[in-house]
C-alpha cells in the first residue's frame, strides 16, 4: 500500500504548455489532495504512456500541435475505454463540448473555470473510476465466491450469504489506502471486521483502536495526535498520539458518528493532507496508517441533519460495508450458540453443556436488539449458573422475557415463514395442530410453559388442547 498517494491510479495531464501543466498539477494537489499525477506535453506520446498502464484518468487539452485533443480522445475511447477523460479546453465552445461528450468524455471544463469546478470534476471522475474497478473486483470475487485469505475471518462465525459477500468486499478493498467505513447496529461484529481488514491489509504495524465516543475536541486531538513536553500546564511528558502508535498498521476509530464538528474537521484534515501536528509542535508528522472507522449511527441521516460534515462523510464512504443485524441472519443463531457454548465452557473451566432441544429455534423467535453481543452474554450467563449436563432453557426464557419487557410492546415480531408452502397435500387443521403440539412438547422436553411459548398460546390453552386430544 502506498501511503501518501491519492488516488490509487495515475492521472495524466496532457497539454502542450508546460506552465499550464505545472499550475494545473498544483491546483489539483492544493485543493483536492490529488498527487498521483503525470504530465505529458507531446500529444503523440499519450497512447504509449497509457500502454505502460497505471493511468485511470486523463485531463486533455483540445488545441495541441501534431494530434489534436479530439483525435487523442477518439484513440483513448477506442483503445482504452476503461480510462476516463476530462477535456480541459482553452475555449468555451458548446459544439466542441457536445462532440467530446459524444466521443465518451466524462466532462468538459474551460481553463478559465474556477479551481473548484475543475477539482470537483476530477474528484467525481476519480470516484467513478474507483467504483468501476471496485465493482469489477468485487463482482469477480462474488462470481467465484472464493476468499483468498479465509483465515483472516476465522474469528467471525457465520454461514450467512450476505456476511460472506461482505468478507469478499473487505478482501477486495483491503490494500486500498482509502478509509474503510463499517456500519451496523451495536454488537453486530464491526470490530471483528476491522480486525480482519487489518490482517488483510498486509501492514506490518499494529491495529490501534480508539473509541472516540464522548471525547471532547481537546481530548480527541491529544489522543490522536499527542503532544510535546510543556505543550500545556501539566504536560510534564511528551505523549505519542494514537496515529503514531498505528504507524505502518491500522488506526481503527470506533463510534465515529459521535464526533463533534471541530473533531470532524481535524479528522478530515488528517485524511486529506495525511499530515498532523502534535500539540505544541510546529513540525508536521505524516499519517502512516490505514484508517478504518465504524459507527452504529446512520451517517447519511446525520449528514442530512447537518450534524456530520458532508466532505468528511464522502471521504469516509469511499469503501463501506453495512453489517446486517442478527435478526436478519437467523441461520447464524445455531452456529453462534454452539460457538459461545464452547467458549463460555472453556473460559469458565466447565464441561461444555448440551443445549436443550429447541433452544436455537426459541432464540430465533427473538429480535436481538443487542445482536451477537446480547446472544453471547445470554450464553455466558446460562453456562455460568448451570450445574447439570443439560443446559437449562429457563435462563434464556427469562433473559428474553426481561429484555422484551424492557423494550415494551413496540418490539417488532419476528417475520414468519410459511412452513406449508412446499406441501403438495395440506394436512387438516386438527392434524396440523396435533403435529405442532407434539413437536413443541418434544422440543421443550415436556415443559408445557415453554411449549406454549413456542406455539404462541397461553399455557391453559395448551393444556386444554392436550385434554381434548387425550379425552
Ligand atoms: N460473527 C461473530 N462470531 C463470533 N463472535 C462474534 C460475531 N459477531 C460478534 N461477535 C462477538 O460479539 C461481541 C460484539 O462484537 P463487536 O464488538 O465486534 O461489535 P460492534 O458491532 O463493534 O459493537 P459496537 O457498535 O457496540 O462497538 C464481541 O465479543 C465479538 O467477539
Amino acid at each position: 500500500m502506498s501511503e501518501n498517494v491519492y488516488p490509487g491510479f495515475g492521472i495524466l495531464l496532457v497539454d502542450d504548455e508546460p506552465d499550464w501543466l505545472g499550475s494545473l498539477a498544483l491546483t489539483l494537489e492544493t485543493y483536492g489532495g490529488i498527487n498521483n499525477i503525470k504530465t505529458c506535453s507531446d500529444s503523440r506520446e499519450v497512447l504509449s504512456l497509457l500502454e505502460e498502464g497505471g493511468i485511470g484518468l486523463v485531463l486533455l487539452d483540445m488545441t495541441m500541435p501534431y494530434l489534436s485533443g479530439e483525435e487523442v480522445l477518439k484513440q483513448i475511447a477506442e483503445q482504452h475505454p476503461e480510462i476516463a477523460v476530462i477535456v480541459v479546453s482553452g475555449l468555451n465552445q458548446v459544439e466542441t463540448a457536445v462532440r467530446c461528450m459524444k466521443l465518451g468524455a466524462f466532462d468538459y471544463c474551460v481553463k478559465t473555470d474556477e479551481a473548484d469546478r475543475i477539482v470537483g470534476s476530477v474528484l467525481r471522475a476519480i470516484r467513478m473510476v474507483e467504483m468501476r474497478s471496485e465493482f469489477q473486483e468485487v463482482s469477480s470475487r462474488l462470481i467465484s465466491r472464493e476468499l483468498s485469505h479465509p483465515e483472516a475471518f476465522s474469528s467471525i462465525v457465520t454461514a450467512d450469504r450476505s456476511m460472506l459477500d461482505i468478507f469478499s468486499y473487505v478482501e477486495a478493498v483491503a490494500k486500498s489506502p482509502q478509509p474503510l467505513l463499517i456500519t451496523g447496529e451495536s454488537g453486530v461484529g464491526k470490530e471483528l471486521i476491522a480486525q480482519a481488514a487489518h490482517r488483510l491489509s498486509g501492514c506490518r504495524g499494529k491495529l490501534i483502536t480508539v473509541n472516540v465516543a464522548g471525547l471532547d475536541d481537546t481530548v480527541f486531538a491529544d489522543t490522536l495526535f499527542g503532544h510535546v513536553r510543556g505543550a500545556f500546564t501539566g504536560a510534564d511528558q511528551a505523549r505519542r498520539g494514537m496515529v503514531e502508535e498505528a504507524a505502518d498498521g491500522t488506526l481503527f476509530l470506533d463510534e465515529i458518528g459521535d464526533l463533534s464538528i471541530p473533531s470532524q474537521v481535524k479528522l478530515l484534515r488528517l485524511l486529506q493532507e495525511r499530515e498532523y501536528f502534535p500539540l505544541g509542535c510546529d513540525l508536521p508528522k505524516r499519517l502512516r496508517a490505514r484508517v478504518v472507522v465504524a459507527t452504529h449511527q446512520n451517517l447519511s441521516a446525520k449528514e442530512s441533519a447537518g450534524s456530520f460534515r458532508r466532505d468528511l462523510y464522502y471521504r469516509l464512504r469511499t469503501h463501506r460495508v453495512q453489517i446486517p443485524p442478527l435478526r436478519e441472519r437467523r441461520g447464524d443463531i445455531a452456529l453462534l450458540l454452539e460457538h459461545f457454548l464452547a467458549e463460555a465452557a472453556e473460559t469458565l473451566g466447565k464441561k461444555k453443556p448440551t443445549p436443550p432441544k429447541g433452544l436455537a429455534q426459541f432464540l430465533s423467535t427473538y429480535s436481538f436488539p443487542g445482536n451477537v453481543r446480547e446472544l453471547k452474554a445470554m450464553v455466558f450467563d446460562a453456562v455460568s449458573v448451570h450445574r447439570d449436563r443439560m443446559l437449562s432453557m429457563d435462563s434464556f426464557v427469562k433473559a428474553v422475557e426481561s429484555a422484551q419487557a424492557e423494550a415494551g410492546p413496540t418490539q417488532a415480531a419476528a417475520p414468519k415463514q410459511n412452513p406449508f408452502s412446499g406441501f403438495d397435500e395440506l394436512p387438516t387443521f386438527s392434524d396440523a395442530a396435533a403435529f405442532l403440539v407434539h413437536e413443541a412438547l418434544d422440543r421443550a422436553n415436556g415443559n408445557q410453559t415453554l411449549a406454549a411459548r413456542l406455539l404462541g398460546i397461553s399455557q391453559p390453552a395448551l393444556s386444554k388442547r392436550l385434554k381434548m386430544r387425550h379425552g
